[in-house]
């Protein structure tokens, strides 16, 4: 039989051009704009990381002050989003809020023409971290709190949010890494979702509620959650070793492993690493960082599979004081700011993005009228 010429999975597929990031280039690196992503966790706040991705540059100090007040200026959320987030039920999973939420905000703020995009992308980046953090604490304390927290950075003030406490300053350098590891991958599924809808000029909101969409499920963004669900049902390195050899041998795939583009390393992961290390220090089940390290060893062994930025994520936030479900909606919080600098790419230079399918159905048919079949 000839082989088909059909990428599954449009793995290796090159679909267009960015200037954005280049992921896996040397084999392993990832850089945003030409900026190693290491040294931009460990030198920059996450808003330094958003303003390079949607403006083309690092800003410089006068450029990151304007353009931090222009999205504090936007934390309070308009009433007719909070009534809406009030009525979403708490059992809810926190990326469907996000979803509702992104979906509803187009409606108050319709984005009117292009002209308005950074305007639209600003409103987003300063709304998605107010919007999860409303829902979550009005669903679980029954609290309406102000969203427009004295934070200087979205990490502080998520971290407010969705802790109720006063952020560490070792817990804000680590949000502030957190987002920025998680900003941008150039065509992963969410973002070419992304791409897809703005390449039939719609809305800026359409397309980042789409991207939400996508980076849910557990083969992508969800995955970091999926990860924490394993890990904390172990409390010793040789349970966790029993329990997923098993799981692999009933040829379960184990979530925060392997890449579709990295092959041997994801560079985030060895900065998640670190800080889950260092983190469990303090935690009170820190046993789960040597559980962590027991399952990547395995994966390696056995699957030749290394951990992606979601497995060592997982544990990271867990030890900083986060609820599993808001893993997923940290990362569009980040994200976010990707997308949006990759809708802007799309309509720069656009044309509609359509592939053809190879038909594998019947070829044809005569038709049976309703009686008759
Ligand atoms: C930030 C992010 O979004 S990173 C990605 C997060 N997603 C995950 O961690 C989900 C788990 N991982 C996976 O599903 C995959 O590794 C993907 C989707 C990320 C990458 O896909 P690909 O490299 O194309 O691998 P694909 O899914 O085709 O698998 C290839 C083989 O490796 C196996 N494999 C890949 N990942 C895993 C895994 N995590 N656990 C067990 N086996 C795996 C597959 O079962 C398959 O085996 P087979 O050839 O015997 O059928
Ligand atoms: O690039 C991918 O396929 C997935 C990923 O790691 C990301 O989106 O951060």
């Amino acid at each position: 039989m000839a082989e088909s010429p059909i990428q599954s999975g449009l793995r290796g597929v090159v679909a267009g051009t960015t200037s954005l990031s280049t992921v896996g280039a040397g084999g392993d690196n990832l850089r945003y704009r030409g900026y190693d992503v290491e040294d931009l966790a460990q030198h920059a706040v996450f808003e330094e990381t958003a303003y390079l991705l949607l403006y083309g540059e690092l800003p410089t100090r006068s450029e990151l002050d304007a353009f931090e007040k222009r999205l504090r200026g936007m934390r309070a959320l308009p009433t007719p989003l909070r009534d809406v987030l009030e009525r979403i039920p708490g059992d809810a999973h926190p990326m469907d809020v996000l979803r509702t939420g992104c979906s509803t905000l187009g409606t108050l703020y319709p984005e009117q023409s292009f002209a308005e995009q950074d305007a639209a992308a600003e409103r987003l980046l300063a709304s998605l971290p107010s919007m999860l953090g409303y829902w979550y604490r009005f669903t679980r304390f029954n609290e309406r709190i102000d969203t427009a927290t004295p934070d200087a950075t979205i990490a502080g003030q998520v971290l407010r949010l969705l802790t109720g406490r006063e952020p560490s300053d070792e817990h804000r350098r680590f949000m502030e890494a957190s987002l920025t590891l998680y900003a941008e991958h150039e065509f992963n599924a969410s973002t070419f979702t992304a791409r897809v809808i703005a390449g039939t000029l719609s809305d800026l909101y359409s397309c980042v509620t789409g991207a939400i969409g996508a980076l849910r499920g557990p083969l992508h963004g969800g995955a970091n959650e999926a990860a924490m669900a394993l890990i904390e049902q172990f409390r010793e390195p040789a349970e966790a070793v029993a329990a997923v050899r098993a799981m692999l041998a009933r040829k379960e795939k184990v979530m925060g492993f392997g890449h579709a583009v990295y092959k041997h390393r994801d560079p985030r992961n060895d900065v998640f690493k670190q800080w889950s290390h260092q983190l469990a220090a303090n935690a009170a089940d820190g046993y789960l960082y040597p559980v962590s390290e027991a399952i990547e060893q395995l994966m390696r062994d056995e699957k030749r599979l290394f951990s992606n930025a979601d497995f060592y994520c997982a544990s990271a936030y867990h030890f900083a004081g986060i609820e599993t479900p808001l893993f997923t909606p940290l990362f569009a919080v980040a994200r976010v700011s990707g997308w949006c600098a990759h809708i802007k790419e799309q309509r720069a230079d656009n044309k509609l993005i359509r592939p053809a399918a190879d038909y594998i159905g019947i070829d044809h048919r005569s038709f049976v009228p309703i009686d008759k079949r």
